[in-house]
């Protein structure tokens, strides 16, 4: 087990005209269960790839612990890697791919077995272990695929490239459960691309989140929803994702059209001011108040529709022609076309320039419109 450390690592198709991973400097701690998160085409696979030696990057080393493994081969870095579609030997049996990592790096037979039986357990694959592999339907394949990635003990790092497409969706959950499990009982490093954020959620102990080549955000699944760092972040995680309306700074109070919101906290605390004009404010569906009078706080919004979810509602909304989405109890009494008022919670609402968060909102302190 090793940390993987990027140094400046980016990588360009293109010869530097365009990089599909912008040079990145980044840690992956062993043992810990990471989730790659990102809409396609933002650069995971090209990540990946890097990590395990199948593209040497453009720019930058990387590290398993303190050796430098930038030149070297994928056989000579100990990562497993598991792509999106299966790929095994389809005339051998399922027991023979399970096997087949650990012959080809001289496990002894016994240990071979008793890993092979582990993972065939873990992955429900025990009834199928004397078949032969192309007698299985795709799904069932893949979960060889994935029990050939994860039957080596001592690997950096089993990577995960979506693993679970060709997966019935019903069989994605225990799966992913599983994975969890496995990651418990090896305590392998695990980086698992998607670009689901359920999938990416419950998942990890750690998501990354990637856009444009570039890493926006890491952290804890809570702290991702709770505490955006980057509009990104805002719109790709939730559902819906975090609204943002346009705002203006004026000393030190946030203003939406006439009205005050809140006073201005920039990033980092106390320290520095953010200087006047726009800004964005990013508040998710969940936290905005909706109703009651225009007392401030709040901002005056034309209801435009009511989505009954079920278990909840979703208010749309206009304000000054933005539309703003409040998430409330099931049944609420906001009819479309009515006047309404929004609040927004300090704790819960942040400034955003250039899509980056700069502050946040604190209370106003009894001032704004009465
Ligand atoms: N072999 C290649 N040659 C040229 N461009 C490539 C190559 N592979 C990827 N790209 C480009 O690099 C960018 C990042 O691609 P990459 O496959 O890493 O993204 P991704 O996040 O894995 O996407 P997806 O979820 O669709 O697999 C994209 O713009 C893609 O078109």
């Amino acid at each position: 087990m090793a940390d993987i450390r990027l140094e400046g690592v980016g990588h360009s198709y293109d010869g530097g005209r365009t990089w599909a991973l912008k040079p990145t400097t980044w840690t992956w701690h062993s043992s810990r269960a990471y989730a790659l998160l990102g809409p396609s085409g933002c650069g995971k696979s090209t990540l990946l790839n890097i990590i395990s030696g199948l593209l040497t990057p453009t720019v930058g080393r990387i590290f398993l612990d303190d050796r430098d493994v930038t030149g070297v081969p994928t056989a000579g870095r100990e990562i497993a890697q598991v792509f999106q579609f299966p790929v095994l030997y389809e005339e051998m049996s399922v027991y023979d791919n399970l096997a087949f990592p650990l012959r080809n790096r001289k496990y002894p037979k016994d240990e071979v077995d008793r890993r092979v039986r582990e993972v065939s357990r873990l992955l429900g694959l025990d009834q199928v272990l004397r078949r032969r592999s192309r007698r299985l339907d795709p799904g069932r394949q893949q979960i060889v695929s994935l029990g050939r990635g994860l039957v080596r003990p001592h690997v950096a790092a089993v990577l995960l490239d979506e693993p679970l497409t060709v997966v019935d969706p019903a069989l994605k959950w225990t799966l992913r459960g599983k994975l969890k499990e496995i990651h418990r009982d090896t305590g392998h490093t695990l980086i698992y691309v998607t670009h689901d954020q359920t999938e990416a959620l419950t998942f990890a102990d750690e998501v990354v989140v990637l856009n444009d080549g570039e890493i926006v955000q890491a952290g804890e699944p809570a702290e991702l929803f709770l505490s955006p760092a980057h509009e990104f972040v805002g719109h790709f995680i939730g559902s819906p994702g975090m609204n943002v309306l346009p705002a203006e700074i004026v000393g030190d109070v946030v203003r939406v059209g006439q009205d005050d919101v809140g006073s201005v906290v920039p990033a980092g605390g106390d320290e520095g001011v953010l200087p006047p004009g726009p800004v964005r404010i990013g508040v998710r569906p969940e936290f905005v108040g909706i109703g009651g009078a225009h007392a401030s706080p709040g901002v005056p919004a034309r209801v435009t529709g009511v989505d009954r979810m079920g278990a909840y509602d979703l208010v749309h909304t206009l304000v000054g022609g933005h539309p703003m989405v409040a998430r409330t109890e099931a049944g609420s009494s906001h009819e479309p076309g009515a006047l309404t008022f929004l609040h927004f919670p300090a704790e819960r609402t942040f400034l955003f320039r250039d899509e980056v968060r700069c502050g946040s909102l604190a209370p106003l302190n009894g001032r704004g419109r009465p």
